[in-house]
């Protein structure tokens, strides 16, 4: 991948190496004619727009195409996150919530489908035979590239993730202005299930995951209200001119349903949080931690322990370290403040794969922005 100067490691932020940031892949919307002269001074007028969300994705595709070329069998998940998370800090050249991470480092084996990432304290290693999507993202100004792909090493999988990319590709194709949700989930569906997958001497239909969808997006907010579903039979609301989507599907050999299951690690502040009065002093400490360095983005538990020592250091005091904030945080989730979000799990024995890009519902195009020459 030509990293326009970066080195390797990558080392030098993406703004140093760019005055205008690439374009992603422009795709036509469906069946519109060329562009009218006030269509394209409607795109125009939101070029600084488009310009974050290029940098953000530029540096989402140095950041994982590093992340390839060192996760191997036998890396522990937590130290593959971490180098993850430190590169995007980096390259984005973290500034508090004007840039920085845009959600936890997903990177679910197996039958998870979605949402896990280590807490303190995990000890798991990739294996050879593991099947893991790997899913993190980048913001900079609350406008975020969500964005995943499947790694894997036994090529007996490559069908499975050959249908989910596919199926993500279609998706991405069918999506437009004016496009139904539902017509989008149909056709996802149709592309997931016509492959199938040998394992064990057994021939599997691939299913697309019934109840996981890909979402739209607005500042600061990576559920944006819309949820684009991946099979047929959803919700008949349109796409719009100017709505940010991340567009992912997943594939599964197990029963084709996630059900929220195993230890919670990632976290985020209901957007509308009510305001409640809160009685525990460690609860009142974590939410400021919580408002002044997530706001309503994604956190995980890793993410309360860090020393960050950088923008808290107070009056010598460095580093916001959170001790002993797991009953603040169960606190925070029981009034409604905080949402949890466990991992999204098929059944044990199942392989679940994932790929998603964030697309651009510009008036004169669609742009898959966070499109690299890896997926
Ligand atoms: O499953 S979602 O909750 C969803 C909500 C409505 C439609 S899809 N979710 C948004 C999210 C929630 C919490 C996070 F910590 C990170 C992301 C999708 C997603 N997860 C990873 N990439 N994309
Ligand atoms: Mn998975
Ligand atoms: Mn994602
Ligand atoms: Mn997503």
């Amino acid at each position: 991948y030509v990293r326009h100067g970066q080195t390797d490691p990558p080392s030098i932020p993406v703004s140093k190496l760019f005055t205008k940031f690439p374009r992603g892949e422009i795709q036509e919307h469906g069946a519109r004619k060329t562009p009218s002269e006030e269509t394209r001074a409607r795109d125009g007028m939101q070029e600084d727009l488009w310009n974050k969300m290029r940098h953000a994705a530029e540096v989402h595709r140095e950041v994982r195409s590093y992340a390839q070329s060192f996760i191997k069998p036998g890396i522990l998940l937590t130290d593959m996150c971490e180098r993850i998370e430190e590169t995007n800090r980096k390259l984005v050249e973290e500034r508090g919530l004007q840039a920085g991470i845009g959600f936890p480092t997903g990177c679910s084996v197996n039958h998870i489908a979605a949402h896990w990432t280590p807490n303190p304290g995990d000890t798991k290693v990739l294996e050879y035979g593991d099947v893991m999507s790997i899913d993190f993202g980048t913001q900079i100004d609350g406008r975020i590239i969500d964005c995943a792909w499947t790694v894997s090493f036994d090529p007996k999988f490559d069908p499975l993730l050959e249908a989910v990319r596919e199926a993500t590709e279609t998706g991405i194709k069918e999506a437009g202005i004016d496009v139904r949700l539902c017509d989008i989930g149909a056709a996802i569906q149709e592309t997931m299930e016509s492959y199938e997958i040998e394992l064990d001497g057994q021939t599997i239909p691939v299913k697309a995951v019934r109840n996981l969808n890909g979402h739209s997006m607005g500042p600061y907010q990576i559920h944006g209200g819309k949820s684009v579903p991946i099979v047929k039979g959803g919700d008949a609301t349109k796409m719009e001119e100017g709505e940010i989507y991340a567009i992912e599907t997943f594939g599964t050999t197990g029963r084709g349903h996630v059900v929220e299951d195993l230890e919670c690690s990632h976290y985020m502040k209901v957007f509308q949080a009510p305001h409640v009065p809160l009685r525990m002093p460690r609860a009142k400490k974590l939410l400021s931690h919580i408002n002044r360095t997530f706001g309503t983005l994604a956190f995980c538990r890793r993410w309360l322990e860090r020393d960050d020592g950088g923008s808290t250091c107070i009056n010598g005091a460095t580093g916001a370290k959170q001790e002993k904030y797991l009953g603040a945080l169960k606190n925070l989730c029981d009034v409604g403040i905080v949402q949890p979000y466990p991992p999204l799990c098929d059944v044990k024995g199942s392989y679940v794969a994932q790929y998603e890009h964030t697309i651009i519902l510009r008036p004169t195009c669609k742009e898959v922005v966070s499109r690299g020459d890896d997926f």
